[in-house]
């Protein structure tokens, strides 16, 4: 299989940091930015230098660090956002606009062709300065098509790099992903990038669906923390594009430990349910599964725990079988007869439907009671 002709963006540091509630230290974005060249990431988008003078060091701070990942940071379509970002030497900025009339009505209440010329002008000034030049399209998922082509190709002729496409609001399928970004690729053939929000929870698939459509540059978050309910997240768009990309150059045995790295420092944790880094993505109970598993783990695991940092879990509950209690039993140096391992079993089921967890301490309690003869 051909991989994927892909580079990933981390903003991670940026539209994560606008997950309400979160601000990472000078040293906690130092640290995330170190694992994230680690990893393999090609580019760090390092925040947004006119939010405060303290942002713009953290900025200036990580692209001086000596770091392979290019650095890129925010900026609106302003002079004074763009001399922000060229102090910090960049080497990425990126200047945005909203393309939607909606956000153009609401927020610029100006016509969107003098909106459009203002940002050229401020996109021809950053790439004067020598700096790569992203020109995003904040809310492009609800934009005209032929407005954002338009932007586009004369944000290409004005020197843009690379042209972003955001679903701001996590508004698209990935039906309708494939189509836009196919439509845009067409019509605007220019490195694309795609930057999607998960309020449909579509945002790692739309990611993907995009670069399966040709997008270039592919915007991620650990733990896919952003704004309201946040961004495509790292873990699930690197383990879509080893196992469906054919990409395997990014180290993803670190992604557990970034994930808790980031979990730490925003203090917002991943749910147990999460793919990849959720307490339970490798967890198993029912029996049936188990008991394959202890054959072959690919029965029941398309993601290898170990490719992603992770350890593979079993829990005694209600949907336990006999195979499974043997397994762990054994594990525990106990061998079990067939009348032993039933009366357990009955135990565990008994103690797990009164909502009560089987710990490795009270399976021992159930298997030194059958050792010592089955209570009548
Ligand atoms: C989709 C995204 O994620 S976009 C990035 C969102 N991130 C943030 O907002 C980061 C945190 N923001 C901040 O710290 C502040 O909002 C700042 C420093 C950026 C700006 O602060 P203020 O100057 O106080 O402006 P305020 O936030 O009230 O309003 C935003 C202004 O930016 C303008 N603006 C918004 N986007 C753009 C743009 N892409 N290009 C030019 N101007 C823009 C708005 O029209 C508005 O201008 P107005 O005050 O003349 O109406
Ligand atoms: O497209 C981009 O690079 C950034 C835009 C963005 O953050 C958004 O619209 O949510």
């Amino acid at each position: 299989m051909k991989p994927w002709n892909i580079e990933i963006c981390d903003v991670t540091l940026r539209d994560g940091e606008q997950t309400p509630g979160v601000s990472f230290t000078r040293d906690e974005k130092m640290a995330i930015a170190l694992m994230l060249d680690e990893i393999g990431v090609e580019v760090i988008e390092a925040g947004f230098p006119v939010v405060s003078p303290a942002e713009k060091e953290c900025v200036a701070a990580i692209a001086r660090s000596g770091l392979d990942a290019r650095v890129c940071c925010l900026a609106r379509a302003l002079r004074p956002d763009i001399e922000a970002a060229l102090d910090c030497d960049v080497d990425i900025v990126s200047i945005f606009i909203a393309t939607s009339d909606l956000h153009i009505r609401h927020k610029y209440r100006r016509p969107r062709e003098e909106v459009l010329e203002d940002a050229l002008n401020m996109v021809e000034f950053a790439s004067d300065h020598g700096v790569q030049v992203r020109f995003a399209a904040e809310d492009a998922s609800r934009t005209d098509p032929a407005f954002l082509v338009e932007m586009y190709n004369r944000g290409a002729e004005c020197g843009a790099d690379l042209l972003s496409f955001a679903d701001t609001v996590g508004y698209l399928t990935p039906l309708e992903i494939h189509a836009v970004v196919s439509k845009i690729l067409a019509e605007a053939p220019h490195p694309l990038c795609i930057h999607c929000h998960d309020d449909l929870g579509f945002a790692a698939a739309n990611t993907i669906t995009a670069a399966a459509a040709g997008a270039f540059q592919l915007h991620t978050t650990v733990n896919g923390i952003g704004e309201r309910a946040g961004n495509a997240a790292l873990e699930q768009v690197l383990v879509a594009l080893r196992m469906k990309g054919g990409i395997d150059r990014y180290d993803l045995s670190r992604l557990q430990e970034i994930s808790r790295l980031v979990a730490q420092v925003s203090g917002i944790y991943p749910d147990q349910v999460r793919p990849i880094v959720g307490e339970n993505a490798f967890a198993h109970e029912s029996g049936i599964h188990i008991a394959a598993i202890l054959e072959d783990p690919s029965t029941y695991e398309s993601i290898p725990p170990e490719l992603v940092g992770g350890e593979r879990r079993f829990v005694l509950g209600k949907h336990t079988g006999k195979r499974a209690l043997e397994h762990i039993a054994n594990a525990y140096g106990f061998n079990l007869s067939d009348e032993q391992a039933r009366w357990v079993l009955g135990q565990i089921k008994q103690r797990s439907e009164g909502k009560c967890s089987v710990t490795r301490e009270v399976l021992c309690e159930f298997l030194r009671q059958a050792k010592e003869g089955i209570p009548q």
